[in-house]
């Protein structure tokens, strides 16, 4: 096994290939890889023990629900993505006119819009993605975990679950909605231990019900297993079809349940090279934390696509979550990334053990990330979300400036590229629009006739600041343009004179297929309708986005995955986006059953 297992640089990790002489490690040729093995002093990290005993799993809300014949279940194909059909990035009108909610302007008024009005009754976002994470060696894990998935709200509100284990059970606490809704002084008494995981989500696979809120716990021929996984496996419904010919029965609609599967029926040894053997059959996103009795296990893609970072608190208890922003809140502090491809094994008698057991590849971590899903105060990728907002947003001013009295930005994810944008053109940065803080990201608009009514309820112009002015409005981004399109009307109504959107990331014309929940190419405005047509389309004087090369500079050429901008794909997305995949028994939550059908993107 010689050369199998690389401890990385930091004393801290140690190999266990080197040291453990129990492991019985039957693959004699797990793949290179390219991360540092240059240390050979090695040292343990020991957090608090458990104690070792026979394990029992018990599950405290989830119930679980059965599937039918997969045969039912439709094969499809998805058309190849378009490239718009004007690469350009920059739009303005010659003699820019207000453009405002008047039914005499086509190409703002929905109701004449087949693309808008499809838009209308659909919620109009680019979902969030999931957030991860798992604490070991800390008496207070679960109520630790519970505070680290509040700072991680923003990645996921459908649902939040929490598993922790005491005296060698786990117990789980899952539930639809945002972590408050899920959590109570009493639920969180129902998760004693000193290690647990945790996670919020938003589904890329598998709908939205109870059902499929994670983490999942499951036991296998020598334990229990619980696991929070933030990503997408793109070859989730062939690995799903190929176990249930082999007698899998799945519980939920989740890609993440494959993982649990194809643990349970690995015939490795110990429990982490099952947690590998299982890994390289997926491919797509995965950051994904696994609990067992003894065990907290942090695994990372080979190429990296979501975060995962590491920590420890002071009591020594190590930390992994999806971003540094939930380390802070627990004051764990930043230790480093999970690299891509690497898994962490923490337990009581090895201490953190590093391992670089899956192929090694060019890391693609999510530029969106940067962009739009991180907070701002989060270290992603080792980088800084803010640094690379503000910059972005000095580089748009640059590329695209225009004559202007005041810039602002859509809240929440256009404030620092407009403060950025403001800095650079030299022009004051003012707030333009409130945003309400105590509307859902789930509001649905009570019908067309009032479609304005649900982006008025979360953000308010400023007419103080708006009226009379040269406006530039800073966005992150243009999903559907939907947003795009009320916030212009919004600021002219306002008394503006001018609207010029500046959208801080290039047009957007691909799904994602690694853990971003963004509609068909079909939807994405940028895919179908060229800059001109879309400025048309949301109304504004003018429209520039961030030239996709521009943003390949600045973040450091081709070491992200720049896939919903480009349309090229690091791993080929091998099945269609599938939400309802199993999903044949409604949890009386989602209020809907759907047959199992797969939903076929309409082009
Ligand atoms: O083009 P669209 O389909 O309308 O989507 C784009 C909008 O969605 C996101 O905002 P979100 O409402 O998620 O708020 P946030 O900025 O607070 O994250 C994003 O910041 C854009 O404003
Ligand atoms: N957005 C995500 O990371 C989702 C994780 C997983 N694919 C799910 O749908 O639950």
């Amino acid at each position: 096994m010689a050369g199998v297992f690389c401890p990385l640089s930091s004393s801290k990790f140690r190999s266990l290939s080197s040291t453990n002489p129990t492991l019985h490690l039957s693959k004699p040729h797990l793949p290179a890889t390219a991360f540092p093995c240059s240390s050979p002093s090695l040292s343990k990290t020991c957090p608090p023990a458990l104690h070792p005993s026979k394990a029992h799993l018990s599950s405290a809300t989830l119930s679980r629900t059965h599937k039918a014949n997969p045969s039912r279940i439709r094969a499809l194909s998805q058309n190849p993505l378009e490239e718009p059909e004007n690469p350009s990035y920059f739009c303005e009108t010659e003699n820019p006119s207000p453009k405002s909610s008047s039914p005499n302007n086509p190409s703002h008024d929905s109701s004449q819009n087949p693309f808008l009005q499809r838009q209308l009754v659909e919620d109009d976002h680019p979902r969030e993605e999931c957030g991860v994470v798992g604490i070991y060696g800390d008496p207070e894990a679960s109520r630790l975990c519970y505070l680290a998935l509040h700072a991680l709200q923003h990645r996921g509100q459908e649902g939040a679950g929490i598993v922790s284990v005491n005296n060698n059970v786990l117990h789980s606490v899952t539930g639809t909605g945002l972590v408050s809704d899920v959590f109570s002084q009493s639920k969180l008494a129902q998760l004693p231990g000193s290690s647990a995981i945790g996670h919020v989500r938003y589904s890329t696979a598998g709908s939205s019900m109870l059902k499929n809120v994670q983490p999942f716990v499951a036991g296998y021929r020598f334990g229990s297993v619980g696991v929070a996984h933030n990503g997408n496996l793109v070859n989730y419904r062939t690995l799903r079809d190929t176990l249930e010919d082999q007698g899998s029965i799945f519980n939920t609609s989740s890609d993440t349940e494959v993982v649990l599967h194809l643990i349970a029926i690995s015939k490795e040894r110990p429990f982490f090279l099952r947690i590998v053997n299982a890994c390289k059959q997926l491919e797509g996103a995965y950051s994904m934390v696994f609990i067992t009795e003894d065990k907290l296990v942090a695994v990372r893609d080979p190429h990296g696509f979501r975060p995962l970072v590491m920590g420890r608190r002071e009591n020594g208890a190590v930390v992994f979550a999806s971003e540094t922003c939930a380390l802070d809140l627990i004051e764990a502090k930043y230790e480093r990334e999970v690299n891509p491809g690497e898994v962490i094994i923490v337990d009581n008698a090895e201490g953190v053990s590093s391992l670089c057991l899956l192929p090694h590849r060019e890391p693609k971590p999510c530029v969106f990330e940067h962009i739009y899903f991180s907070l701002p105060n989060s270290v992603v990728f080792g980088k800084s979300v803010y640094k690379s907002r503000y910059t972005i947003g000095q580089i748009l001013a640059k590329e695209a400036p225009v004559e202007c009295d005041v810039v602002i930005a859509v809240p929440d994810s256009g404030v620092v590229a407009a403060l950025g944008y403001a800095a650079m053109a030299g022009v004051p940065f003012q707030q333009g629009l409130i945003r309400s803080h105590y509307v859902g990201r789930t509001f649905i608009e009570p019908s067309q006739r009032i479609r304005d009514f649900g982006v008025k309820l979360k953000l308010a112009p400023v007419r103080d600041v708006l009226e009379g002015k040269r406006v530039v409005v800073v966005d992150d981004s243009i999903v559907r343009g939907t947003t795009s399109s009320k916030i212009v009307r919004l600021i002219k109504e306002a008394g503006a004179k001018e609207v010029h959107m500046r959208i801080a990331s290039p047009p957007i014309i691909g799904s994602c297929f690694y853990g971003v929940d963004t509609p068909s190419p079909d939807e994405l405005i940028s895919n179908k309708m060229n800059v001109e047509k879309v400025r048309e389309f949301i109304g504004s004087d003018s429209l520039a986005f961030l030239p996709l090369e521009s943003l390949k500079k600045f973040m450091g050429g081709s070491e992200f995955c720049y896939a919903c901008f480009s349309g090229d794909y690091p791993v080929p997305p091998r099945d269609v986006k599938i939400k309802h995949l199993g999903d044949f028994v409604d949890d009386g939550l989602s209020g809907k059953v759907d047959e199992g059908w797969t939903h076929a993107p309409s082009n």
